[in-house]
């Protein structure tokens, strides 16, 4: 499991263990950290001797590892320049120990233009936990000319310029090719946009695990954590003690979403797939183990879980599946006007799979408030909807409506998987995973992830159609089980 605190929670465990170290401890314990990542960075596009490095230092302890690391890059003989962009507030023993290692500071007379067009590798010290409300002004050009010089960027800690706790970018922020960061991972390394900014991230033990509180605020699933929550099936199973999901979800005009929904829930667990509306044709055409039924959700007979909305349009259904006494999960169509007041006593659990626009609409704001704050937004609508909510996208977050449930990353996937109808077999895997038994959360942590998992290993850098990423899921499911 990779895990991430807030910046408050980090700040206080930094408070404690520091008074537990001599002065100066952490700072140096990481920028030992960083040196060695620089180190390794510099070896792969040549050797450090000789090598070429320009710090950008900002006015805080950020701007501290990027000089302390300078230095022990500069005592390999590497040629260490820094970019003072708070000369005065520069940190004072970091610019002491870089100086005293042969490395230099440009001053406000020279271009660090120049310097930087010539660089190797520039360390992004401008801000670490401390930015906020994207790079100032003064710093945008050096930023701009650091991304443009060819050489590697490291970020320290966090891409200067993003919001550490919820990953958004408001204004500007450096690109990084790698980021190096200390005691854990902040929230944006993980959420979209922030982490695309981060490129490839390392965590650098500074030995704040001891003092960290037990339950962090964002947790990712990885391959062993999911293979423990899957459903196996024993000896005593038989279909329906594996549990049957009903689909509700197709219509005249969207067969092909009931089609695919069903492909999702047969890879999902379940021991049997109860279809549900006009599309029965269709989808018994391509899976014939499918069960039909042409009435409402309550004359259909027993399932464990439902799934309402993939390409239902006008079809009623929404709300026999919410007036059941089992997991539903809606989806799409089923999401418009969805009634909170309907959701919220409900006594069986509810998960909600909106897109970004979808949940921009339940909560009435612009569809680039959901992308640039997809954090806030999940939590807002489980708060809302008193449900368990998967939102989907770049970053896809999977909130529980029990604030103590830290929320889940999903980290896999690719954009190729922005393709029609990859929803609607989501939302078909997750339901079935529901009706085998796993809590909505997991139901719909697991159900991200193995649907990325398809995705990424059935696209491989082509384009993908949602078909593919269904026919994928079984073999994402035998990744999982078998630790590859
Ligand atoms: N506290 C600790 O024990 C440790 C902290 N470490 C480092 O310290 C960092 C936090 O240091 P600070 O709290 O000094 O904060 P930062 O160094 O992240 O930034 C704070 C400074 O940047 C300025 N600033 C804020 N927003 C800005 C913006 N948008 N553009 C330009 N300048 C901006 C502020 O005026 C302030 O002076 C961490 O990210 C990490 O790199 C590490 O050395 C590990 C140990
Ligand atoms: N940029 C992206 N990066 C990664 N995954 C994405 C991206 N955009 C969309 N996705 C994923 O693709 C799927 C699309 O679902 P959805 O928006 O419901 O489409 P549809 O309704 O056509 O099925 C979701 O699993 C979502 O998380
Ligand atoms: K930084």
């Amino acid at each position: 499991m990779r895990i991430a605190y807030s910046v408050e929670t980090v700040r206080t465990a930094e408070r404690e263990l520091m008074d537990r170290l001599p002065d100066g401890a952490l700072m140096r314990r990481a920028a030992a950290g960083l040196a060695a990542v620089c180190v390794d960075l510099l070896r792969r596009r040549g050797r450090v001797y000789g090598s070429r490095v320009v710090l950008l230092v900002g006015s805080g302890d950020n701007g501290g590892d990027a000089l302390y690391a300078g230095a022990a890059l500069a005592r390999r003989g590497a040629g260490v320049a820094a970019v003072l962009l708070a000369p005065e507030r520069a940190h004072a023993g970091g610019l002491a120990a870089l100086l005293g290692s042969g490395g230099r500071s440009l001053d406000n007379s020279s271009d660090p233009f120049d310097v930087l067009a010539a660089a190797d590798l520039v360390v992004d010290g401008i801000t670490g936990i401390g930015g906020r409300g994207g790079l100032r002004p003064d710093a945008v050009p050096v930023a701009r000319a650091a991304r443009g010089s060819g050489a590697v960027v490291v970020a320290v800690d966090l891409p200067s310029g993003v919001e550490a706790d919820s990953g958004e970018v408001v204004g500007e922020a450096l690109r990084a090719d790698a980021t190096v960061t200390f005691g854990t991972y902040k929230p944006g390394h993980l959420i979209d946009p922030a982490r695309e900014y981060a490129g490839a991230t390392r965590l650098v033990d500074i030995g704040l695990g001891s003092v960290l509180p037990s339950v962090p605020e964002l947790e990712a699933l990885q391959h062993a954590d999911v293979a423990r929550l899957l459903p196996v099936p024993t000896g005593e199973s038989d279909k329906y003690r594996r549990g049957v999901v009903g689909v509700v979800a197709g219509s005249a005009r969207y067969p092909g979403a009931a089609v695919l929904a069903v492909a999702g829930a047969l890879h999902g667990g379940a021991g049997a797939v109860r279809y549900v509306g006009p599309a029965g044709d269709a989808v018994i055409a391509r899976f014939p183990e499918t069960l039909v039924h042409a009435g409402p959700p309550a004359k259909a007979g027993r399932v464990q879980a439902w799934v309402v909305g993939p390409g239902l349009g006008d079809e009623p259904g929404v709300r026999d599946a919410l007036a059941s006494d089992v997991p539903v999960l809606v989806d799409a169509d089923g999401l418009r006007g969805l009634d909170a007041g309907a959701v919220r006593a409900r006594t069986a659990p509810t998960l909600l799979t909106p897109h970004a626009g979808e949940a921009a609409a339940l909560l009435g704001v612009p569809r680039g408030e959901v992308e640039a704050g997809r954090l806030a937004a999940v939590r807002e609508l489980t708060a809302r909807y008193g449900a368990t909510v998967l939102l989907k996208g770049s970053t896809t977050l999977v909130a529980s409506p029990d604030l103590s449930d830290p929320v889940r990353v999903n980290p896999t996937g690719t954009p190729w998987l922005a393709t029609a109808g990859s929803g609607d077999v989501l939302s078909g895997l997750t339901g079935s995973l529901l009706a085998s038994g796993l809590p909505a959360r997991d139901a719909g942590s697991v159900g991200a992830y193995l649907h990325g998992l398809a995705a990424r290993t059935a696209a491989r850098g082509a384009p993908v159609s949602a078909e593919d990423v269904a026919a994928g899921l079984r073999g994402a499911w035998r990744d999982v089980v078998s630790g590859e």
